[in-house]
Formats: C-alpha cells, sequence, structure tokens
C-alpha cells in the first residue's frame, strides 16, 4: 500500500485492506445485494483515483459527487481524498434552490454524478457556472464531458498490469493514483479535505470546510466511543458515517434508503438487512429510528444481532428511546451522541443513564452526557449578536442555562463565504477558538451537558423565554401526540401537536393540557394547534423545523382555525 500521508481516512482504510483484504468493506442491502472487501475496494480506488486524474480532476480541486449510495460512491469519495481533491458533500434531498446556492458558495470545478444530477446541473444551473471538469457515473447523453467507465478503462490502458510484468511472488510496484498525478505533493493534516454543509434546520445550509486534521479528530473522538468493532457490520443511515466505518475496518452495510427522502424508507427491509447481516452497531436519527423500532415492537421482532445503537441528529426523545429498548437485546447500548457539523462528536451518554436522569430532572430538558475526553464545552450568557474575542466574563453561572461553546481538534474552519454566519458563530480566544453551538442548555452539577433547545427558537414570551425542550420533553408520551412542539406566534407561545392516526383531536387537545397542567413551567399554555405531517430537516429528517411551523401557526392561529 502507498505509504504517502493521503487522508487518514485513506490510509487508514488502506491499512485495513493490506492487514485484511478480505474482510468485506462495504455490503449492499435492499433488493440488489452487492458487497465489496477491502482488498477489492483498495483497487478500485486505484484505478478510479487514475480514472479520475485522467479526466482533469486535480489535488485541492472541489468537487461535487451526486451518486446514489453504493459501493460506486463510497469508492469515489475515497478516490477523491486519495488524490487530494475535495468532495463537496451537498444534502440530495435539499430542496432545488438550496442545493444551487450551496454549491455557488463552494464554487466547484469538478461534477461528478449520475445522468439525473448532470441534467439538474445543466437545467437548474448546479455549479454550471464554475465546473469545468464534468464526469458522469452511467451513461453519458446531450451534456459535455467523459464517463466514468470511459476514463477507467482509458487509466488501465496506461497502466502497466504488474502481473504481466513480473510473473513470480514480488509484483513490480503499480503506478498508484499518485503517480498518474505526478509532481503534484500529498494532501498534508492542514489541507482542505471535504466541504460538508449544515442541515439547515434554522436557516439555509452552511458550507463547512473540513481540513484532513479535523476529519483525523472526528474518527479518534469516535473511535474513543467504541461504537465500531474492526470487522463488525455497521448501517447507518447517514451516508458519510458509513465511510468512517471503512477507516474503522467495519463493514459497512449499505440500505436500499433515498438520502432524498430518508424517512420514507421501508422498516421491514431495513429490519430485514439488520438481521441478515448480522449488523452490530446501527447509527441513526431518532425519527428513522422511530419507525423502525415501532415496526419491530408491532411485531414483536427483535433484532438480535445489535449490541449498539448511536442515535444522533436531534434530542433522543424517551418514548423512542422505550421503543429502541424494547426491540434489541437487553444487553445492547443505545448511546445519543451529541454534535453538530462543525464540530463532531461533542458529548455522548448511555440510554439507561439518559432514562435516569430525566426521572431526576423532569422538564430539564434532554441530557447529553459530559463532553468527550479533548472536547472542552462552556456556557455562555445568551446573546443573538456576534462576540468578538472571548473573555472570563462571558460564561454564566453553573447551572445557568446559556448557549453551549465548544473548543476541540474536530472544530472546522469558519464557514465558507459567509463572514457575517461565521462572525456569529466563532469566539475567537488566543490561539484557539470557540465555536457557538447555537444550542441553549447548561452544565449539572456531574459535568453533564443538558440541552434545553435552539437559541433561535426560544419563545420569547412576555413573561420570559420559553425553551422548547423544556417544554416539549414534558408533554412527550401525551396518547395521541406522535410529537409536540412548542413554537412563538409572534409573542404567544403555542404547542403544536402531529397526531398519531386513530385518535380524537379533542381528547388529545384535553390530554395535552391537562399534562401541562401538571408542571410550572407548562401551565401557562393554552393554545394547541394540530399539524399533520410536521417539517423536518432534510438530513435527518428529525429536527422539526419550528421556523416554518411557527409562520404556519401565526396564519392559522390569526385565521381562527383551530
Ligand atoms: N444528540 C443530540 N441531541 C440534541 N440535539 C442534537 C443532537 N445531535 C445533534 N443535535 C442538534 O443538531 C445540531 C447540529 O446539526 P447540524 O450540524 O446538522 O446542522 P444544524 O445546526 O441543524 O443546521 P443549521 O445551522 O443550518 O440550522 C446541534 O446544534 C443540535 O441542535
Amino acid at each position: 500500500m502507498t505509504p504517502v500521508p493521503v487522508s487518514e481516512l485513506v490510509t487508514r482504510a488502506e491499512r485495513w485492506a493490506a492487514d485484511r483484504p478480505d474482510t468485506l468493506a462495504c455490503q449492499v442491502g435492499g433488493r440488489a445485494p452487492r458487497s465489496a472487501s477491502y482488498g477489492e475496494m483498495a483497487r478500485s480506488v486505484e484505478e478510479t483515483a487514475a480514472a479520475l486524474a485522467l479526466g482533469g480532476v486535480r489535488p485541492g480541486m472541489r468537487t461535487v459527487l451526486l451518486v446514489r449510495p453504493g459501493v460506486e460512491l463510497g469508492v469515489l469519495v475515497l478516490s477523491l481524498l486519495r488524490l487530494g481533491a475535495v468532495p463537496v458533500m451537498v444534502d440530495p434531498g435539499l430542496p432545488y434552490a438550496a442545493v444551487r446556492r450551496c454549491l455557488e458558495r463552494a464554487a466547484p470545478e469538478a461534477f461528478i454524478g449520475v445522468p439525473l444530477a448532470q441534467a439538474a446541473r445543466l437545467a437548474l444551473g448546479w455549479a454550471r457556472r464554475t465546473s469545468r471538469v464534468v464526469i458522469t457515473v452511467g451513461p453519458r447523453r446531450f451534456w459535455p464531458g467523459s464517463t466514468l467507465d470511459a476514463l477507467r478503462t482509458a487509466a488501465r490502458d496506461l497502466t502497466p498490469d504488474p502481473r504481466a510484468a513480473t510473473p513470480g511472488p514480488t509484483p513490480a510496484p503499480r503506478t498508484t493514483a499518485r503517480g498518474a498525478v505526478p509532481g503534484l505533493p500529498a494532501p498534508e493534516p492542514g489541507d482542505l479535505a471535504l466541504i460538508a454543509y449544515t442541515s439547515g434546520s434554522t436557516g439555509p445550509p452552511k458550507g463547512v470546510p473540513l481540513r484532513h486534521r479535523h476529519l483525523t479528530a472526528q474518527l479518534d473522538l469516535l473511535a474513543g466511543l467504541e461504537l465500531i468493532r474492526a470487522g463488525a457490520p455497521v448501517l447507518s443511515t447517514f451516508i458519510p458515517f458509513a465511510l468512517g466505518a471503512a477507516a474503522l475496518g467495519a463493514t459497512a452495510v449499505l440500505p436500499d434508503l433515498d438520502p432524498r427522502r430518508p424517512l420514507r424508507f421501508d422498516p421491514a427491509a431495513l429490519a430485514a438487512d439488520i438481521r441478515r447481516y448480522r449488523v452490530s452497531t446501527l447509527f441513526a436519527a431518532p425519527a428513522l429510528l422511530d419507525r423502525l423500532a415501532r415496526h419491530c415492537v408491532a411485531r414483536g421482532l427483535v433484532l438480535d444481532s445489535l449490541e449498539t445503537v448511536a442515535v444522533a441528529g436531534a434530542p433522543l426523545p424517551l418514548p423512542t428511546l422505550d421503543r429502541v429498548r424494547a426491540c434489541v437485546p437487553g444487553a445492547a447500548r443505545v448511546l445519543s451522541v451529541y454534535g453538530a457539523t462543525e464540530c463532531l462528536p461533542v458529548a455522548a451518554i448511555e440510554g439507561a443513564e439518559l432514562v435516569a436522569a430525566h426521572a431526576a430532572h423532569r422538564g430539564a430538558g434532554t441530557c447529553l452526557g459530559p463532553p468527550l475526553p479533548g472536547v472542552e464545552v462552556r456556557v455562555i450568557g445568551v446573546t443573538d449578536g456576534p462576540i468578538a474575542r472571548w473573555a472570563g466574563n462571558l460564561t454564566v453561572p453553573p447551572g445557568t442555562v446559556g448557549e453551549f461553546v465548544v473548543s476541540s481538534p474536530a472544530v472546522s474552519d469558519p464557514y465558507l463565504e459567509d463572514p457575517r454566519a461565521t462572525a456569529l458563530a466563532r469566539i475567537p480566544d488566543g490561539d484557539r477558538v470557540w465555536h457557538r453551538m447555537g444550542d441553549l442548555g447548561r452544565l449539572d452539577e456531574h459535568g453533564r451537558l443538558w440541552f434545553a433547545g435552539r437559541k433561535s427558537e426560544r419563545v420569547r414570551a412576555p413573561d420570559g423565554d420559553l425553551y422548547t425542550d423544556h417544554v416539549e420533553t414534558l408533554l412527550a408520551g401525551v396518547p395521541g401526540a406522535r410529537r409536540v412542539a412548542l413554537v412563538g406566534a409572534g409573542p404567544r407561545p403555542v404547542l403544536v401537536v402531529e397526531p398519531e392516526p386513530g385518535f380524537r383531536r379533542d381528547l388529545v387537545r384535553a390530554g395535552i393540557l391537562a399534562e401541562a397542567a401538571r408542571h410550572p413551567r407548562t401551565a401557562g399554555l393554552r393554545e394547541v394547534l394540530f399539524h399533520r405531517r410536521f417539517p423536518v430537516d432534510a438530513r435527518h429528517n428529525s429536527k422539526i423545523r419550528r421556523d416554518v411551523l411557527a409562520a404556519w401557526a401565526a396564519r392559522r392561529s390569526r385565521g381562527g382555525s383551530r
């Protein structure tokens, strides 16, 4: 294997390929199963990197990648990182205009995509102005550029087959992908590795540049959580995590799931994949997990291979946790992992501790656990403006609700082409920087974080601010209410209920108001609206778009129809 200090993600995956070439790196589930071993993936990455280089992809080149989840996507990401090119990872489920906006800021020079993505590039103007290298994964039609297949064939023709050249036990060194672009330096830890985006649940998604050292720090922090065992099958409903699994020596099981509409998966098929491939670690967002767990609980199904279930992306509601625990073996860990695109992961908590913490502190929000080793979290007073530099008096007294700020080796670079958002999210502090999470909460006497809600979603009621997670956790589990969201219709706090099918709304409303009346924090809440299906973020389908819901509630309650 090449000893160049390419991305840690790649070098680690390559190390696995050298040590255990026959271990499965990737298993595609669903109706058209396909798999690839670490050895096969490594060979494919080498060939594909050479093909991409031949197609004009260069180190440092920002490259949009719009390819369906599968072995090919994994190979392409690893190949780009190996070349030192910079994948631009935009969420395909965003509205078209939002995708265009994301890509305009990233100004990618290369565009690799399936035919549908290529058509969108032309018709919807996705990176159309900037992308001069165009590679189609699949058949090319009326758009310019090359196909990946043709480039692979050409690269193969240029690369001598070592087995043909030197028969015998010691094969000649193969021309590597880096060899295909001679004279170009290997990426360093400080080089840009990829551009991710925030999920856009509180506004337009922001571009997050991650350097190779940030990815390494993420991998190390994740490794500390002991979620993944080498050789063990891991299924992540969030595809980029599946790539991390490859660096940790696991087998990434890719479910049959449309990343444009992740919540519309077939729970029976997902449960079947988990059982069939003996998945031991499952990563999922809360709403997806809830859907899977409901399916299993209704059928008395236990997913007996699961050892760990990791949940991330939004608070883990207790009713969801209960359902999950009912369909995994008693010894399985359920772990809620807290973090953000700009600094992942930050904290984690085991399900059993979460249940105990909630029982002892009802209405205190969601316990996120202590910060991970190497991650420092402080709580500062709530302000909506920028903070020019760190000062000791920014922090609030212990136990007080404020905004979480984080310092860790995984904290990304400033946002892409967005100085305003950067000024609002960063506090310089000598040679380090604090990332403002935009999340409110407090630190308890055990050093654990408690999430109270997003800063931008707090409700400025006349009697004082109300925090969404303080209120919603108290009302979770009221019969007939699938989810409850607190929003402000102007200054008026309104409870919006997403009902379970088959319940009478007047009874659900009565149940919500009765539960609210039992707690001082919610006793004053009187207004209840029903919304059939909450608007949610494109990536996890789990973060409630309370800004959208608030505008809807304001219109609705003005109109008087409740
Ligand atoms: N375990 C968790 N518990 C509670 N909230 C979580 C958890 N994990 C993630 N979150 C929420 O997700 C946020 C990070 O999400 P992400 O980076 O995907 O983008 P976003 O902040 O939602 O997007 P935008 O900034 O564009 O609105 C955190 O700040 C937090 O609010």
